[in-house]
């Protein structure tokens, strides 16, 4: 039942480790838990010696001996509640600690995107239950035996009447789980649905206003929340009404046992003091069990959340891992037999592709739409890995250069820019000041690769220059401007491979000179450029051509030739010498 929580796949290392951290914590909770639920037995024994020792004869010194005592266990329980209840905090505060970064990474590191966005709520359930009422309820759980077991000493028929009403709670209790663990399943999957849509229909609302979709938008969004909430009303009107049984068969139980005590007394079975312990111990004995279905859905939560955190680790494995630091490259690119398939997709995207580019050289990658030209440009980013095959800079593998390290050797200019909420300067320099870059160090980096794509003194013009602070997605800026600060960012801290995905589709004839000249500084000082394009213009600065068809070359080689080789009817190459390529 609990073997798929045990992370034991490759790459789930992280999960041990952080739990291996969090056992003291737990161990030590644990500890804390017995000593509270044997001090819960306090109150019976003070009652017992108050009936049986002090009321028949009257003696004064006692009550307080025992008073005394049964003051500072009391105390200790609270103090000791307390600390349990501390250290179950602190035991989620360190799996916060240890896991909230990796897990961040993880999820750039996830090809697909949805899962990904809804991680750290996955996780914020696990550490909810690790340090509240869930764990508490497992660590009270086996006392209930230990109780009913106090009980059968005070007497049989009253252990006997326990024992039964514990079984009952404990029957309601796995019924209620059978009958809500579905809904509150289903529940969850359609409220995430219902979030993910309505962050995607929030993200896109210029369109929805534009295309007259609004009615239609809150319509779908509000039917996904009705299947949401449906199933959630479902489930809690279970537990509900499982809840409610349980409360009245325990009270009823209470009752019981009083008067059951009461019937042992007369009849001088047992002691007056047993007839309130009874009663005390009885509700001990059940509290676990009502506790534990009150924790239920916390922890059915957790459960399916620790298993989708298990998966998230295992599909990531390829990351965290040390690899030996390998010198700085030259920009020797070399793809052998590279195939994608994106996942999710039946067909490869690109296959057995063999390519190679020196440092100083441009290659130009065309084709008709779906080619899988932005697919290419993906693979040698660094952004996806081949499905098999090898991609390789100065001849060792992508894979060879751990995380970040090969992200620092290449500049990459997506299709779409992709900027993030900062300033221009934080997008230029790739957020380095979050990992603590001195700050003048990045101005000066950041700046020179603003001045290498020919964006300075156009950043210059902006409100508050490098300073200014852009939106979600780069907000603030025009399309063309943002694709201009991408080349910039691309060529932050001068990378010796620069994939760059249509630069020009949104640029004006300033921009495109700028372009040219940008990858003309980075070919002279010995950078590989593997651009893909539509537009003829820019291809002008290409050394060579490869062109896509379906996911495979279907033709490679100088410029020209192939150029000639696309329009044979013609006598000269197409492609028209780029804006500013003659003053090269
Ligand atoms: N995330 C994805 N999952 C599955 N298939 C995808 C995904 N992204 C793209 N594809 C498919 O991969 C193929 C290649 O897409 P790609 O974006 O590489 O083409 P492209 O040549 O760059 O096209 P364009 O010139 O229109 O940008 C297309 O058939 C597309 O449908």
């Amino acid at each position: 039942m609990f073997n798929d929580l045990i992370p034991r796949k490759p790459g789930t290392e992280p999960l041990v480790e952080a739990v291996k951290a969090c056992r003291p914590h737990l161990v030590w909770a644990a500890v804390f838990s017995a000593l509270v639920n044997l001090l819960y037995l306090t109150p019976t024994i003070y009652m017992l010696q108050v009936y049986d020792r002090v009321v028949p004869t009257g003696g004064l010194q006692t009550l307080l001996l025992v008073s005394a005592i049964a003051v500072f266990a009391l105390a200790t329980l609270a103090l000791l509640d307390w600390l349990r209840t501390r250290l179950l905090v602190r035991a989620g505060l360190r799996l916060d600690r240890l896991l909230v970064g990796r897990l961040l990474g993880r999820v750039v590191d996830l090809q697909a995107q949805s899962p990904g966005s809804q991680v750290l709520r996955e996780f914020d359930h696990v550490r909810t239950a690790v340090s509240g009422q869930g764990v508490l309820s497992l660590f009270d759980a086996p006392w209930t035996p230990i109780y009913i077991g106090c009980c059968f000493l005070l007497h049989p028929a009253l252990g006997a009447l326990t024992l039964v009403g514990a079984i009952i709670l404990l029957i309601l209790a796995v019924l209620n789980e059978r009958d809500s663990r579905p809904r509150l399943n289903q529940a969850m999957k359609d409220s995430q649905a219902a979030y993910a849509a309505q962050e995607s229909m929030a993200g896109q609302s210029e369109v929805v206003r534009a295309l007259g979709m609004r009615q239609a938008g809150i319509a779908l969004q509000v039917q996904q929340r009705q299947v949401a909430t449906a199933q959630q009303v479902e489930a809690q009107f279970t537990g509900g009404r499982y809840t409610g049984i349980i409360k009245f068969l325990r009270l009823m139980l209470q009752s019981a046992s009083l008067g059951l005590a009461a019937l042992l007394t007369v009849r001088g079975h047992i002691s007056a003091g047993s007839i309130i312990a009874a009663s005390v111990l009885l509700t001990r004995a059940v509290q676990p069990i009502e506790q534990m279905v009150g924790a239920w859905p916390t922890l059915v939560q957790a459960k399916a959340s620790w298993k989708a955190l298990i998966e998230l680790f295992a599909a990531t494995g390829r990351v965290d891992r040390v690899t030996t630091t390998l010198p700085a490259p030259e920009g020797r690119l070399g793809l052998e037999q590279v195939t994608v398939r994106l996942p999710g997709s039946e067909v490869p995207q690109l296959r057995g592709i063999t390519l190679s580019l020196e440092p100083g050289q441009v290659l130009g990658v065309i084709g008709p739409s779906g080619s899988g030209k932005t697919t290419l440009a993906r693979v040698v980013a660094g952004a996806i890995p081949p499905t098999s095959g090898s991609v390789r800079l100065d001849g060792a593998d992508y894979d060879a250069r751990a995380g970040d390290t090969l992200a620092e050797h290449i500049g990459y200019l997506p299709q779409v820019p992709g900027l993030f909420s900062g300033s221009v300067k934080d997008n230029i320099s790739r957020f380095r000041s979050a990992l603590g870059t001195d700050p003048e160090q990045i101005d000066r980096e950041a700046i020179a690769a603003a001045k290498a794509a020919g964006v300075h003194e156009m950043i210059l013009r902006l409100p508050h220059g490098y300073d200014t602070v852009l939106g979600h997605n780069g907000a603030g800026l025009s399309v063309g401007q943002s694709q201009r600060v991408a080349l910039a960012r691309a060529l932050y801290r001068d990378p010796v491979v620069l994939v760059l995905d249509e630069p020009n589709a949104n640029l004006d004839q300033e921009g495109e000179a700028a372009l040219t000249q940008a990858i003309k500084g980075a070919t002279a000082r010995g950078a590989s450029v593997l651009m893909v394009a539509h537009r003829a213009g820019v291809l002008g600065i290409a050394d060579r051509l490869l062109m896509l068809r379906e996911g495979t070359v279907q033709i490679e080689g100088p410029r020209d030739e192939v150029m000639m080789r696309l329009n044979p009817g013609r006598a000269k190459p197409t492609v028209v010498p780029p804006p500013g390529a003659q003053s090269a």
